[in-house]
């Protein structure tokens, strides 16, 4: 018994003082302290760089990491705040973290006109549970592959095949909000609901009646996801995953993740199981039948459709603007129908790539546009007179016939609509921050921003410059007239982003949203119950305000 109690021996008291443990304490100090050396040497570049580069004063270790704690609207707050102070380049620290604020569209173009810097900054890596390699995320070669795959789904030539589902999904969306007439209510849950059954039957191909779950489940889980991720993105502590796997929100993200992935599952299984019978494009019906899309003529390029360009790409082709002559008969597939055909043909993508970009699609296709459209029924409803006149041109566009649904040609016509689309995308942009991962250095202005920072483009302040938009802060669908776009610098209204990474799905969007709108003024008058000026703002992943948007409606004779 006595041998397991202290030693007497001074042979073992050395043993233990040398056991594995003590070696690995003993080993460890210097081995961090050597660490913390070669990141401060490391890192001398980039902090000799970012001495020159303007900003707040902050804290030593911290920086101003303290300014961005608070809610989801005060950090917005302080950010577009700060970013008055300063006007153009600005630097903060958030802890080792170096993050550089653009708001001039001559920086802004140098970064996303380049193919260099293409990286998306290191949060985005939250999104891996829910989006793995999906194309909002990925990067290099992968990124570039599927990109060149999936950009073609959303050319105007599958759009056009969308339209009866796009007026079919708007008829009923009118027909659910008739119960609201008279009452107050938030538009954006049912602007949800309808986005994310129409991505269900275009791009998905199936139909919304064969899932279990409705699209407005779907829609809450995403918001909350969204919640999720940005308090990620604020508190510091959360970064490493470790610390995040063992706080209330992993369980809450894993519950949220389950509800979001099962409906994707069933998406694909639906699909595929229609797809090894032979059946190709959308298994959804609809009631509305409207007139063949004309098809254009031979020398006419269908590559800037009139009305539908925006931003930088008004100016320039991209790849979503795909010659007519260069779209292959395989391209002209709807976006799920072209990823499960391509599995089936060779490796380009298999089944957990098909998953991630499902997941991409319906993630980016409904919360952008339910937000879009969201905000500008309440603008409308703050204007009758630009309401009336949108509705004027609907009536002359459709011959005064309110009750059929419009062609692809007829919403293309709807060029006053279009400009109020455009300012409501100006005055609250859907993705209101664009954030990338610089892996190079980069001179912007007279300063060189270093590899390793993070180029944040606050996308709400560079549309709110005076000198591009006069009395920025008012609703003014004037500023897309043809001559008032004359002269702007393409990079001044980015609200699908510009470059080789901008939104595909673009025109998919403002097809959608006329649509929607259309139905929505054809049959109601709006009246904005929530004033603008008392909005509280979340500038998260994208821009919402904290109590939802309200509204009142009241038939139109
Ligand atoms: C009003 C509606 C929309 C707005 C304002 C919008 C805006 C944007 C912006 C700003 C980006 C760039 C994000 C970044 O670089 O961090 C983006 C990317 C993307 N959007 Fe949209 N979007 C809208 C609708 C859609 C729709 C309808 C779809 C698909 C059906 C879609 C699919 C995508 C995808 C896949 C990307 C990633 C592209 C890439 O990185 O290559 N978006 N969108």
């Amino acid at each position: 018994m006595s041998a397991t109690v202290a030693p007497a021996d001074p042979l073992m008291a050395n043993a233990n003082i040398a056991s594995p443990m003590n070696v690995f304490y003993f080993l460890l100090a210097p081995a961090l302290l050597l660490w913390f050396i070669y990141w401060r040497i490391s890192r001398q570049h980039m902090l000799k760089l970012a001495e020159k580069i303007p900003g707040p004063p902050g804290l030593p270790l911290l920086g101003n990491a303290l300014e961005l704690i608070g809610t989801s609207h005060s950090v917005f707050r302080n950010v577009i705040e700060k970013g008055k102070d300063f006007n153009q380049v600005i630097k903060i620290w958030i802890g080792p973290k170096l993050i550089v604020f653009l708001v001039d569209p001559r920086d802004v173009e140098l970064l996303l006109s380049s193919h260099v810097y293409i990286d998306k900054s290191p949060e985005y890596r939250f999104f891996k549970p829910w989006l793995g390699n999906g194309l909002l995320i990925s990067t290099g070669h992968k990124w570039r592959q599927h990109r060149k795959l999936i950009a073609p789904t959303f050319h105007l030539n599958v759009l056009k095949s969308f339209i009866d589902l796009f007026n079919e999904n708007s008829r009923l969306v009118v027909e659910k909000m008739h119960k609201e007439a008279g009452k107050t209510f938030d538009c954006h849950d049912y602007m949800s609901e309808c986005t994310v059954e129409i991505l269900l039957e275009t791009a998905m191909g199936v139909s919304k009646k064969t899932q279990d779950q409705s699209g407005f489940d779907y829609a809450m889980a995403v918001m909350k996801m969204c919640d999720i991720l940005h308090l990620r993105h604020r508190k510091m502590w959360l970064y490493p995953d470790l610390f995040f796997n063992m706080s209330q929100y992993a369980k809450r993200q894993v519950k949220l993740l389950d509800t979001i992935h099962s409906l994707t599952r069933k998406v694909i299984r639906n699909k595929k199981a229609a797809f090894a019978t032979g059946t190709r494009g959308s298994l959804a019906e609809t009631s509305i039948k409207t007139a063949e899309f004309e098809k254009p003529k031979s020398n006419v390029n269908t590559s800037t459709v009139e009305g539908l360009s925006f931003g930088q790409s008004a100016n320039l082709k991209d790849d979503l603007d795909v010659d007519e002559n260069d779209v292959g008969e395989k391209k002209r597939l709807a976006f799920l129908d072209l990823l499960l055909e391509s599995a089936e043909n060779g490796a380009l993508i298999s089944d957990e790539e098909i998953k991630n970009q499902v997941d991409t699609i319906m993630f980016e296709g409904h919360d952008t546009t339910s937000a879009a459209i969201s905000w500008i029924l309440l603008l409308l409803g703050a204007e009758p007179s630009i309401q009336d006149r949108i509705v004027e041109e609907i009536d002359h566009i459709m011959g005064g016939d309110r009750d059929r649904f419009p062609t692809m040609k007829e919403l293309n016509d709807m060029k006053y609509l279009e400009c109020c689309i455009k300012e409501g995308l100006r005055l609250y942009p859907s993705v209101p921050l664009i954030a990338r991962k610089l892996v190079e250095d980069v001179q912007i202005d007279d300063y060189t921003i270093p590899a390793g920072t993070t180029a944040m483009i606050v996308v709400y302040q560079l549309h709110r410059d005076p000198a591009v938009f006069p009395n920025p802060d008012k609703f003014n669908p004037d500023n897309f007239l043809p001559e008032n776009c004359r002269g702007r610098h393409p990079y001044a209204y980015i609200p699908f982003s510009a470059g080789p990474r901008n939104c595909i799905g673009q025109k998919f969007a403002v097809l959608e949203e006329k649509s929607i709108i259309s139905a929505v003024l054809r049959k109601y008058r709006i009246e904005a119950v929530d004033r603008r000026e008392n909005l509280t703002l979340l500038g998260e992943l994208i821009l919402r305000p904290k109590d939802g948007l309200r509204i009142k409606i009241s038939r139109r004779e």
